[in-house]
């Protein structure tokens, strides 16, 4: 009460009046306060209802689809326009995020509020938070997902400081879950939807949509010159294609929306018309010569369990973002189980043409086969569950498998007590330290030019330990980076792959690239006896160069199907909340237009007339198209590099924070890292040394088998082709 006995004798009349009246209105207020509270209580529980209802109508429709689907369309068929497999706990998490996604999309519409709106307001805040903490619904659908990881968990683990954990976690001890696999993949700029939640941006004019992205595609990425090949680049082998795939499957894979029974989600009635679903954001176009069809499939990113009442629609990357072999490996313990051997080794198909990758057995893979022998052609098993998509990228998986197998025998003689354990763990460390050195070292170096290098701190040490570990930074792979700064590499494709003959002039088995994607037959065929003839053309033969050209191999006829892979990564762009490209420009510091019509302050930006027609307003552009269409930088060595400034600097960002926020970085001292003569000798080693010995038969090589070559150099050769002492182990 706010009245004493004392204020009751000492004030006057008058005094008193006014304290009671406030006492009357404070009293009223308090019932008003808790009547918001009850209110936004009971809203935030109907949103969850709401969002459970909704998953479970989502199930009931996959269940409806899938029914009819079967009647139809033969089981293969239907399979055409899934990618990759999915695996159980992509499933699991779809749900939760789905429920959560569906909830905050409820709570808008139910309040009329912005969720950046309700999560500034107390009540609201309070009651999202007691929901999820408390004992509802909700909760118990929430059991079955993983638990994550906490500080206290990673201090009972006894080699938390000499050996990263397969999924991740603990890495970074204090904040466990930072770049782990099944975590939310974080952003440099918050997400942009029309709603706020989850529906893709418009115009900047408030009110048109976007045009389609099979139009823009059509414009500015299309080949015009009368061969439809794209322009080869000088310098780079088909090796780099390969690279960038690679590492891109070590930092980031991004599940779209699933069926519970691994059935294909079908986005368009008969390549016509989008069908409204949650999980769908089938892409409206005009039918054109290549694809005569007016709705591209396209399966939306599923969404990831992201609690944050503030943010809109968030993504997940599947896998470990830190450079550390997951896609050999696997990110989680049941990858792990299934891909390790006995005695420290990797599970392999030992056949006459030597180890292959083991067969995927799940009955789940996703690959296609066309060799006569069926013996001689079967679905990869890898750590990353894309290893089938193209022969180029599968070669890689099995070489680093490979390479650990060799390490493996190397540290054995020098340390013949170890345990199946310590030669596995000390194997998998090597081939981390040997992943996350060619990447720097030879890949990044055509990537950038000098002076991103030098901006971003890529340059490795030559000597000594590197010392600029950072708890603070999120080594998480951003979501810009996924979905379009690293699909630069999309514009190098080839049209067509082969195999290389010892005189490196004459080429067989000439093979269209749309029939390459999902089918390893040009890897394990005649039981992997080509293998040479496979690395002779990929170490020889150039990319397509990095600039706006995509093959009709991707743009037409993508897994060959009626797929545009550029379409898909712009339509990706939106799905994920992408912001324009000039928000990008701004997060980087570039020129920046002025007004909706400035189009003149993007001087780097070729194609600008065509761009103008395509948008309405110079802040609508997406970032893929404007990251791609930008003039590129120089490398050090004088040539193009890869990218223009945009892409450069999210790149740049990208892998300056995923060395500083890697606690196992292998310049880094021991326990995490290695001895310093160890660490000289992981120095020395080079692709090229690791192609060299592991593939039979392979006898000169040039010194970096990602440019193309100059003089071929003897594999024991050790001034160019240098071997590592594993000595130093003993
Ligand atoms: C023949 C070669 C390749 C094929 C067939 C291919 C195909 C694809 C496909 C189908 C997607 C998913 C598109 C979507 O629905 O959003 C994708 C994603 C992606 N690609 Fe490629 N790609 C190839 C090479 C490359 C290369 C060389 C790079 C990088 C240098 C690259 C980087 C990426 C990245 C970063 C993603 C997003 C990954 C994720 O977030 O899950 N790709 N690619
Ligand atoms: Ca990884």
């Amino acid at each position: 009460n706010l009245i004493t006995s004392k204020d009751e004798q000492e004030l006057t009349e008058k005094e008193l009046e006014s304290l009671y009246k406030l006492e009357t209105l404070l009293d009223e207020r308090e019932i008003i306060n808790k009547e918001r509270k009850k209110k936004a209580k009971s809203l935030v529980l109907l949103a969850f209802e709401e969002g459970l209802e909704k998953s479970e109508k989502m199930v009931e429709r996959q269940t409806y689809y899938r029914n009819i689907g079967m009647g139809r369309r033969n089981k293969i068929k239907r399979k055409n326009n899934r990618l990759f497999k999915i695996s159980k706990m992509s499933i699991e998490k779809q749900e939760e995020g789905f429920i959560l996604l569906s909830a905050k999309k409820a709570l808008v519409k139910l309040t009329g509020k912005t969720l950046k709106e309700l999560s500034g307001d107390p009540d609201y805040r309070e009651a999202w938070d007691d929901i999820l903490a408390g004992s509802s619904i909700y909760l118990r659908r929430r059991k079955r997902s993983t638990k994550r990881a906490t500080t206290n968990d990673c201090q009972k683990l006894s080699s938390v400081n000499e050996y990263r954990t397969i999924d991740g976690t603990c890495n970074n001890l204090d904040k466990p879950n930072w770049g782990a696999a099944f975590t939310t993949q974080p952003r440099f700029i918050d997400e942009v939807y029309s709603d706020g939640v989850n529906t893709p941006r418009i115009s900047a004019d408030g009110k048109s949509t976007l045009t389609s992205p099979r139009t823009i595609s059509n414009s500015v990425f299309i080949i015009n010159n009368g061969k439809k090949v794209s322009k080869p680049e000088g310098f780079n082998s088909l090796m780099s294609l390969n690279w960038g795939q690679f590492l891109d499957h070590d930092i980031v894979l991004t599940p779209t929306f699933a069926e519970e029974h691994g059935e294909d989600i079908q986005c368009c009635e008969q390549d016509s018309i989008p069908i409204k679903r949650d999980e769908c954001l089938g892409i409206e176009m005009t039918p054109d010569e290549d694809l005569d069809i007016s709705c591209m499939e396209f399966v939306r990113s599923a969404p990831s369990p992201d609690t944050e009442l503030n943010a809109g629609n968030q993504v997940t990357n599947a896998i470990t973002s830190f450079i550390d072999g997951s896609m050999v490996y696997g990110s989680s313990e049941d990858e792990e189980r299934q891909l390790r051997g006995i005695g420290g080794k990797m599970v392999v198909k030992s056949v006459s043409g030597g180890d292959l990758l083991p067969e995927d057995t799940s009955g789940e893979a996703f690959c296609t086969l066309t060799g006569s022998n069926p013996v001689d052609d079967y679905c990869q098993n890898a750590g990353d569950i894309r290893v089938n998509v193209q022969p180029g990228l599968g070669h890689l998986h099995l070489l680093f498998v490979r390479e650990h197998n060799r390490i493996v025998g190397e540290l054995k003689n020098v340390q013949p007590s170890w345990t199946g354990d310590q030669l596995y763990n000390e194997a998998r460390k090597i081939v981390g330290a040997i992943i996350q050195h060619i990447t720097f070292n030879e890949y990044l170096e055509n990537l950038f030019s000098d002076e991103i290098l030098d901006k971003y701190g890529l340059r490795l040490l030559s000597e000594g330990y590197s010392r600029d570990y950072n708890k603070n930074i999120n080594p998480g792979t951003r979501v810009g980076v996924a979905t379009a700064a690293l699909r630069f590499g999309h514009t190098q494709i080839p049209h067509e792959m082969a195999y290389l003959s010892n005189d490196y002039n004459t080429t067989s088995s000439v093979t269209e690239m749309q029939s390459t994607l999902k089918n390893p037959h040009l890897l394990v065929n005649k039981a992997g006896s080509r293998i040479l003839d496979l690395v002779r053309y990929m170490t020889t033969l150039p990319t397509r160069a990095s600039d706006r050209e995509f093959e009709g191999a991707i743009r037409n006829h993508l897994f060959n199907g009626r797929l545009d892979l550029t379409s898909l990564n712009i339509q990706r762009g939106r799905d994920n909340g992408l912001p324009s490209y000039t928000a990008w420009r701004e997060f980087c510091d570039l020129s920046v237009p002025s007004s909706d019509d400035d189009w003149d302050s993007l001087p780097d930006l070729l194609n600008r007339w065509k761009l103008r027609q395509l948008y309405k307003s110079v802040h609508d552009i997406d970032l893929y198209v404007g990251g791609i269409l930008e003039r590129r930088m120089k490398t050090s060595a004088g040539d193009q590099s890869y990218l223009g400034p945009t892409f450069a600097c999210i790149l740049g960002k990208q892998f300056q924070q995923l060395k500083l926020g890697d606690r196992f970085w292998y310049e880094r001292p021991y326990p995490e890292g290695f001895r310093e003569d160890q660490l000289q000798e992981i120095r020395k080693v080079t692709l090229s040394t690791i192609l060299c010995a592991n593939t039979d038969g392979l006898t000169e090589l040039q010194t970096f088998a990602l440019r193309r070559p100059g003089r071929r150099r003897n594999c024991n050769d050790e001034r160019f082709i240098p071997k590592i002492d594993f000595n130093k182990w003993k």
